[in-house]
């Protein structure tokens, strides 16, 4: 780092939160930082936010951003610091050679942020990741620094994955290819194995599934040897038997709902005019209360061109008033679907490249959100009280429309057709069943409106969310011990 801007100014706790450069770990990661910077235990709490030097410039686009690239900044509550996986293009690793390189060239880097903290007095007190980062576990060790899961997914995903880990896999890979077998995990409901997170019952051989495999099983025989803290963004009452099956295993603190707030300003990784004039908001004011279909898809799903084309068929049949975003790298074939987003303008809805989600489901105007069920999209769903189609596609969206569904009864499923897609009549079917008058679509609102009350008494000041993490950081002791630094300095270790 250049120089101290941006840097925490005092002793105390000092978080080096780690995330993933997607948009899907970003902001739950600034959210949390932000709530530990402002929490006021006993000593001054610091949180500094690391993420990779591409997703950093993505982050504060000026022109001076890379000059910043070794520089520390902040926001006047939290810092900020990029740290280098060697690449620096933002690209995934090609294949496991690529992997080792990218995690010894991003310990370094951390390592010498960890330093840098270290020599100007102010030690990094816990390190922090969002759901695994092996470079994160390598510091950590390095520097006899405690560390704390961040688990961004609900912790029926956690309970998913560390059961998979300790006894279950042989059971579950053995039924990977009949999605209807049931699995009894405990604490869980019986769960079907085509709701099981995609990579766990990914029998293609892929690499990328391989890789999955490979880190998560690293992240669970490092929680066995080290049993970090692990937060997660949930809060008790939205998955009570499995918060209370999995603190029986791990030290689990549910600080959810992570989301901030509608007015907040968020960090957008895709930028789009319309973020900024935010004429869509101009135009939710002018449609009648409830009445918005919001569609949009998170940030990694690619649709097929078939496939937009058949959401855009349905919400046409249903005439009701939509906003849709497809992002620019939201189609496969880096095509334009056969309906062009001009001739769909002209119609009942407004489509975006991009626009502030949280607030536009915080708007009254919102009836119902057509979602793929990315753990975010989800959460914020409930926070806002909408009610959920959910068209899932992978990862844990598979689970998380099980809870919407069958747990929580907020939502339905958009069922795809043998050719694995979701046809206009069937999205136009679920949207009247959602928005309609029948007695199904009075309880998924009436729930819906419960969760977010419930959510919303979670999110308050004085609230779980709140006190769960004050909890976390109390756990957390100075030490009168001290560790050799990577420039041989002599900083303050702490211990869990
Ligand atoms: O126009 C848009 C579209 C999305 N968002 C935001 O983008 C985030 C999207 O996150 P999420 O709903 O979690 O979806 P993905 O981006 O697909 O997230 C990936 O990461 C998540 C967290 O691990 C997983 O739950 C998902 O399955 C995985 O696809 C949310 O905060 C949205 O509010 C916007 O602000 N504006």
């Amino acid at each position: 780092m250049a120089d101290d801007e941006g840097l925490p100014q005092h002793d105390g706790h000092h978080f080096l939160l780690v995330a993933v450069g997607i948009q899907s770990h970003i902001n739950p990661a600034r959210v949390l930082a932000n709530r530990l910077a402002r929490l006021g235990v006993d000593a001054p709490v610091h949180a500094t936010l690391s993420v990779p030097v591409t997703t950093y410039r993505r982050m504060f686009p000026s022109p001076a951003a890379a000059t910043m690239a070794e520089t520390a900044s902040t926001d006047g509550v939290i810092s900020y610091v990029p740290y280098s996986d060697g690449a620096d293009d933002g690209s995934w690793p090609k294949d496991a050679d690529d992997r080792a390189l990218r995690r010894r060239a991003s310990s370094k880097s951390l390592s010498a942020i960890v330093a840098c903290f270290a020599a100007r007095g102010r030690p990094v007190t816990c390190m922090m990741c969002t759901v695994v980062s092996l470079p994160v576990f390598d510091v950590a060790r390095q520097h006899n620094i405690p560390v704390a899961i961040y688990w961004i997914q609900p912790v029926t995903l956690l309970a998913i994955n560390y059961h998979y880990f300790h006894g279950y896999n042989e059971l579950i890979v053995s039924h990977a290819t009949d999605p209807t077998y049931e699995v009894c995990l405990p604490g869980l409901s019986p769960l079907r194995i085509g709701n099981f997170p995609s990579f766990l019952i990914d029998m293609s051989g892929s690499e990328r599934g391989k890789a999955f495999i490979e880190v998560f099983q690293e992240l669970f025989e490092y929680m066995d040897q080290w049993r970090p803290k692990v937060l997660v963004n949930t809060f008790d009452e939205l998955e009570a038997n499995v918060i209370r099956e999995m603190k029986k295993h791990l030290d689990v603190f549910t600080v959810g709902p992570m989301v901030g707030s509608s007015t907040e300003a968020r960090i957008h990784l895709f930028k789009h005019d319309n973020i900024d004039e935010k004429r869509y908001m101009e135009w939710l004011q002018a449609q009648l209360e409830k009445s918005v279909v919001y569609v949009s898809f998170g940030s990694v799903t690619k649709n097929s061109k078939q496939q937009m084309d058949e959401i855009i068929d349905g919400l046409r049949q249903c005439g009701r008033p939509y906003l849709l975003v497809v992002r620019k790298d939201g189609l496969e074939d880096d095509g334009e679907s056969h309906h062009s987003l001009e001739d769909t303008q002209s119609q009942l809805g407004m489509v975006v490249e991009w626009c502030d989600q949280l607030e536009v489901l915080s708007h009254s105007a919102v009836g119902c959100f057509v979602s793929h069920c990315g753990w975010n999209s989800t959460i914020e769903a409930v926070v806002s009280g909408v009610p959920v189609i959910g068209v899932p596609n992978m990862f844990d969206q598979l689970t998380n429309i099980c809870l919407i569904e069958e747990e929580w009864e907020i939502g339905i499923k958009g069922e795809r057709n043998s050719h694995g897609v979701v046809t206009g009549t069937e999205l136009a079917r679920c949207i009247e069943l959602v928005m309609g008058e029948s007695p199904k679509a009075m309880v998924i609102r009436e729930r819906s409106k419960v969760l977010k009350e419930i959510a919303q008494a979670a999110a308050n000041a004085g609230g779980s969310a709140e006190k769960n993490l004050r909890d976390f950081v109390k756990t957390i002791q100075v030490s009168d011990t001290f560790c050799m630094d990577d420039d041989g300095t002599m900083s303050k270790s702490i211990k869990l």
